[in-house]
């Protein structure tokens, strides 16, 4: 895969999966990241094609929970986030989706309190010597690029010092998102400070941190030097982002993603929190609308609540003539 001059989705748990990818591609995206899996949870699982929906589902072993879900239509610019702390374990993960994604990044950034207590996210960015076995063992094995998702360290020469070391492992890109793990997301992302890796290294750097217009994709390039850059929130709240032409309006792209949600039968959670927070960025939780998605218990409730029953049914029928 090239990482030069791309637009790309973030990784985002809960908001990334199948049907947010496909429509973050449809709107222009020109790489789609999914939301990071945990490789414990990863090795619990087995790859089953899904015929009546079309797609690859990485299932836990004696249970019908779907962990990842993919299509053809996504596979040569989906990349497979991952959390981990051990390089056997993280290779024995990849191997179960790597026939599948066009990539397999490495979550170095998280600094949520679950992945640092397991040693993973941003509890790797302290430890060279883990994330060196780590990439190395990852890209020998695999057939696929191999890159990772870093934030910055305290100060500019620590996170060029650790980038050329990630460099020499021979990742294919790495994603520099511009805050420090005590950062908010609040905090303006610090531009400066990619420039100084981009300018210490010789592969793809993809800038992540405020895109938040179409315009920002270069403003981020120009201001950083970085061959891509990456948008999360700016996404969630309102996917066609990508799309050169401007955006649309959000409660166009919140029905199309209902509307993809039913087809690639996501799970509702997942399609409820994503709603939310379009909701909370544009609007308000305190609504009647928003009130009705907390009460929501199926995709059907989610496809009565905007007047798509009739899409509904018609995707049910056409998946039980394929039985
Ligand atoms: C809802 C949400 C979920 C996220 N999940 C992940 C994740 O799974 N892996 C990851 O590396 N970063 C994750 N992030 C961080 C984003 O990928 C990104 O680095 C950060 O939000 C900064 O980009 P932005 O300023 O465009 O939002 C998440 C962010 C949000 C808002």
């Amino acid at each position: 895969m090239d990482y030069r001059a791309k637009h790309v989705l973030a990784p985002m748990v809960r908001v990334g999966t199948l049907p947010f990818r496909l429509l973050a591609a449809e709107y222009g995206a020109d790489i789609t990241y999914g939301e990071e899996i945990i490789d414990h949870k990863l090795i619990k699982c087995e790859r089953r094609i899904n015929e009546r929906l079309g797609s690859v589902d990485i299932v836990e072993k004696g249970t019908e929970i779907v962990v990842f879900r993919t299509c053809k239509q996504e596979k040569d610019h989906v990349v497979f986030q991952m959390g981990t702390s051990d390089a056997m374990r993280a290779l024995r993960a990849a191997e179960l989706v790597c026939k599948d994604v066009a990539a397999v990044d490495v979550n170095m950034g998280c600094p949520k309190a679950f992945s640092l207590s397991g040693g993973m996210g941003a509890a790797l960015l302290s430890k060279p010597d883990l994330i060196y076995d780590i990439l190395t063992t990852l890209r020998r094995n695999l057939d696929i690029p191999v890159t990772c998702k870093i934030r910055l360290l305290q100060s500019s020469q620590e996170t060029v010092q650790l980038a050329k070391m990630i460099e020499k492992t021979g990742v294919s890109a790495l994603a520099v998102h511009g805050r420090k793990v005590a950062d908010r997301p609040r905090d303006p992302a610090k531009w400066t400070e990619i420039a100084d890796i981009v300018n210490a290294l010789s592969i793809p750097v993809i800038a992540n941190g405020d895109v938040f217009e179409y315009e920002d994709f270069e403003r981020i390039k120009a201001a950083t030097g970085a061959s891509s850059a990456m948008v999360a929130r700016g996404a969630m709240w309102n996917a066609s982002i990508f799309s050169p032409k401007g955006k649309l309006p959000w409660e166009d792209v919140k029905r199309e993603y209902v509307r993809k949600s039913i087809l690639w039968d996501n799970e509702v959670k997942n399609s409820k929190y994503t709603l939310k927070e379009m909701i909370n960025h544009y609007s308000s939780l305190d609504t009647v609308e928003a009130k009705a998605i907390g009460k929501s218990e199926s995709l059907f409730d989610l496809a009565k609540l905007y007047g798509e029953e009739d899409y509904y049914q018609t995707v049910i029928r056409s998946r039980n003539d394929k039985l």
